[in-house]
């Protein structure tokens, strides 16, 4: 960062600071007399998190100015991610740029973006926590150097997922609410993380720049810029396009496995990214894909697209297209996996309870059985009270059903005899008296209308036909009737 750059750049955080209208949220240089965050006081009092919330769980690794770990937090079980940096060594002017900084990533919300959550400040060691989002598909850097190890290339599918979500990443980014653009400027592999679906986490968003502005932590800064553009090489000042060289040189490596512009010092690094000639990517890629990558490394800054150039590439559209369709089915799929999951629990329900019916259907025809073996062995006679439920359960529409249970329970009923001929001499007199009885009881005129008594007479006419018929189909049978409507009927009862 240049002497005007760093001033600009400081002037933009103090107009950021003015215009959030917050005061810093952390005073690291003395109490933290704020103790609740811009959002907290607008919408609801939460105290910010505190060491004692989480469980540090292993070390993801170090780098140039802090260790990153994996926690869990203690309330819900969550899993975030931390990183660790010492403030004790950095200026007053650095740690508000800090603050600031920390400030603003908060604001970035994307899904293509890591989540910052929030911070939390330990004055006895000096040393800041960051809490943010755990990516658990580790970061491009590693998949590139695993993929040269191994001697193989990447997906063409997945360098322009790549490409894709890095790009709304940086639109995000690029096109801030309040019209100010946030610049990554650190942008190369190890940046970009990925979730468990290898979908894209802009990460460590800002705080490279901070961290290395000329403190301490940029001394120790070794890494080789191998993603710097040619206006940053040329001193100039660092600008969206800038980020979207990075990108250019990301996307490069993503298919060669290495950076377009490699040198062994940094002078001859210099000149090659300012002539900006770089062998084709590999030819098992498209030419779409190839003069995309082309298009964002051009040298001059303004034949380079910005943000919204390179989404309105068609190729990229068609690209975005696909890609959508593709996370669309996988979607669609996933919930048709889990409605597969309920269609075999119901069908497994289902089997256990036509198990069940099974099971008491056999009951019942057991008890039929010697029903009909104790109508044999006593003549055509039975008691109906000895043939209980089999019968009570099997006579839905028979109108002694409930006669018969409660002739069970009552001790004062009489005992009917019932014959099992429905042509029985027993049961047809039986029948007509009940009639005859009905009629003459019903047609006066003084006690029920004559509609009235027709109706009740019919009624129960229909009745013992229907009773009759059922017994008749357990005569003929016993055991042969049609088990459907029955086991639907006990399905009911249960
Ligand atoms: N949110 C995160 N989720 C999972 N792993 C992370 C996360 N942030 C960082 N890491 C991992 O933690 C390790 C340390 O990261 P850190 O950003 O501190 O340093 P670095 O990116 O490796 O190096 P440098 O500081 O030079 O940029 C890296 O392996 C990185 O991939």
């Amino acid at each position: 960062m240049n002497g005007t750059e760093d001033s600009e750049y400081k002037s933009n955080i103090k107009k950021v600071k003015m215009t959030q209208d917050f005061k810093f949220d952390v005073d690291l240089s003395g109490e933290d007399h704020n103790r609740y965050s811009r959002h907290s006081v607008k919408h609801q009092k939460m105290p910010y998190s505190t060491l004692d919330d989480f469980e540090p769980l292993s070390t993801i690794g170090s780098g140039s100015y802090g260790t990153c770990k994996k926690i869990r937090r203690k309330k819900d079980g969550k899993i975030y991610a931390w990183k660790e940096m010492d403030y004790g060594s950095m200026t007053e002017s650095e740690k508000q740029m800090l603050v600031s900084e920390v400030n603003l990533l908060r604001e970035l919300k994307h899904k293509h973006i890591v989540r910052y959550y929030d911070r939390i400040i330990d004055r006895s060691n000096t040393t800041i926590y960051i809490i943010m989002e755990f990516c658990d598909g580790g970061d491009l850097a590693t998949l590139i150097s695993r993929c040269r190890k191994d001697g193989i290339y990447m997906e063409e599918q997945f360098v322009w997922k790549m490409l894709i979500q890095m790009t709304l990443a940086l639109q995000e980014c690029h096109r801030r609410k309040n019209g100010k653009a946030v610049l990554h400027r650190d942008l190369k592999p190890a940046n970009i993380f990925l979730d468990i679906d290898k979908n894209v986490k802009l990460g460590d968003f800002g705080l490279a720049r901070v961290l290395h502005h000329e403190t301490s932590f940029a001394k120790t800064y070794v890494g080789t810029p191998y993603y710097m553009s040619p206006e940053l090489v040329n001193n100039m000042s660092y600008n969206e396009k800038s980020d979207i060289w990075s990108m250019g040189c990301m996307l490069y490596e993503l298919c060669s496995l290495h950076p377009p512009f490699t040198a062994s010092n940094q002078s001859e690094l210099n000149k090659k990214i300012c002539m900006g000639e770089f062998n084709r990517i590999p030819i098992r890629y498209s030419s779409d894909l190839n003069e995309v990558i082309a298009k964002l490394l051009r040298v001059e800054v303004h034949r380079r697209p910005g943000i919204e150039g390179i989404l309105r590439d068609q190729r990229i559209q068609r690209q975005q297209q696909l890609l959508e369709r593709q996370l669309s089915s996988s979607r669609e799929s996933e919930s048709s996996k889990s409605s597969d999951d309920i269609g075999v629990r119901e069908k497994r329900v289902e089997a256990k309870e036509k198990e069940l019916e099974k099971i008491e259907l056999e009951e019942k025809l057991k008890k039929l059985d010697q029903l009909m073996k104790e109508y044999k062995r006593k003549g055509s006679c039975i008691d109906v009270n000895s043939a209980g439920d089999a019968v009570a359960d099997l006579s839905i529409d028979n109108p002694h059903s409930s006669c018969l249970s409660k002739g069970k329970k009552d001790p004062d009923t009489p005992k009917k005899k019932v014959s099992f001929d429905m042509y029985g001499k027993e049961n047809l007199r039986q029948r007509d008296q009940r009639v005859s009885e009905l009629l003459t009881k019903y047609s006066e005129p003084e006690t029920y209308d004559s509609l009235y008594t027709q109706e009740l007479v019919k009624r129960h006419e229909l009745k013992d036909r229907l009773f009759k018929a059922k017994l008749k189909a357990l005569e003929i049978r016993g055991l042969d009737y049609d088990v459907r409507p029955k086991s639907k009927n006990l399905l009911h009862f249960r």
